[in-house]
């Protein structure tokens, strides 16, 4: 039999915690695993303390998952090296504007046959177009690169409240393996080899979750919102996630997005205007800006001024209309 894996989980913010809590159960009680699950942890001072000392001290991360224990197996790195070197599978969940620097600091100094599972949401702008996260992390590594997206919202699947997730893998028994460490009770995975859609449609929904915000923001009704709205995550991001409230907090208050940012989020980062950004960039460059006139007009209000409350305004004439 193989010798157990060791698992990294690069990254501890409010997605990154409440995955350590599922990840340090399941490997402490499945012998694949090893029991020991590093977490890196971007280093702050929390009243007074390192954030790496109160997670391993006291078993919670008071910052960004308050309010749950994370099991003792799970141990908190501040040196990314440190936390990363030795692992045989990495699952990668920062917010998606820091992930070029931290592959860099990875590159050549973690083992050739890592797995890795990107559980970021959001885009990369590359000379060519869209560049989904798993495939900056596989180029800039080298390593084989699965996905994990879903209807997820980190502080209910941290209180055990029943969801659904997808993996993304082309390989069928890397796919499994991932199960094995993914799966919970309340927590239940699908594998599915379409890696690359599963990982678009969690990054995109981001975007449609700020202008699902703007609506509530400028008190229109369910109609309006459902316009712009999907299914599974895009419901769930549309209702309950930190892109539509800030977005809601946006079109009533006239602050700024990133003062809102920090006065609602305490150091969470939002991912959908950031998103828009990348793709407005993507479509402009091919051409195709008018056919997506939700994603522009996002763009328009968190980026180019243009008042909230022309929103509706903006999407009055889509293609599909004429
Ligand atoms: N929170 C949620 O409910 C869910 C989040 N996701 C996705 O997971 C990804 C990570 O999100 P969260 O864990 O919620 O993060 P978060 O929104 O809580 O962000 C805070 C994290 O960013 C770190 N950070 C700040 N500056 C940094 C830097 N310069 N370099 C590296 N890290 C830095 C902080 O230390 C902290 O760990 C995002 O792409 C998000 O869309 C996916 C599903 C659910
Ligand atoms: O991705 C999420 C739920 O699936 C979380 O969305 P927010 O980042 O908008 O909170």
């Amino acid at each position: 039999m193989s010798s157990p894996k060791r698992v990294c989980i690069v990254g501890s913010g409010n997605w990154g915690s409440a995955i350590a809590k599922i990840v340090g159960t399941n490997a402490r009680n499945n012998s694949k695993f090893d029991s020991t699950v590093n977490m890196w942890v971007f280093e702050e001072t929390v009243n007074g303390r390192k954030l790496t000392e109160i997670i391993n001290t006291d078993h919670e991360n008071v910052k960004y998952l308050p309010g749950h224990k994370l099991p003792e197996n799970v141990v908190a790195v501040p040196d990314l090296l440190d936390a990363a070197k030795s692992a045989d599978i990495l699952l990668f969940v920062i917010p998606h504007q820091f992930i070029g620097r931290v592959c860099d600091t990875m590159k050549g100094q973690i083992k050739p046959d890592t797995l890795g599972m990107s559980l970021i949401k959001g885009v990369d702008e590359g000379p060519d177009g869209l560049k989904l996260i798993s495939e900056v992390i596989r180029e800039k590594l080298g390593i084989k690169m699965s996905v994990l997206m879903g209807a997820n919202i980190a502080n209910e699947v941290a209180e055990e409240k029943f969801c659904e997730t997808t993996i993304g893998c082309r390989d069928q028994a890397q796919g499994a393996l991932l199960k094995e460490l993914m799966q919970t009770h309340h927590f239940r995975v699908t594998v599915v080899q379409e890696a690359d859609v599963v990982e678009i449609c969690g990054a995109l929904k981001n975007i449609v979750a700020v202008g699902a915000g703007f609506c509530d923001g400028l008190g229109f009704g369910d109609n309006t919102k459902a316009a712009s709205c999907g299914v599974a995550d895009l419901i769930t991001t549309c209702y309950g996630g930190r892109n539509r409230k800030v977005a809601e907090a946006f079109a009533k208050t006239g602050k700024s997005l990133e003062e809102l940012e920090k006065e609602m989020l305490n150091g969470q980062k939002l991912q959908g205007p950031a998103t828009a950004a990348e793709v407005h960039t993507i479509l402009k460059n091919k051409g195709v800006l008018d056919r997506f006139p939700l994603f522009n007009a996002v763009y328009g209000i968190c980026y180019e001024g243009r008042p909230v409350t022309e929103f509706i305004h903006c999407l009055q004439n889509h293609p599909e209309h004429q």
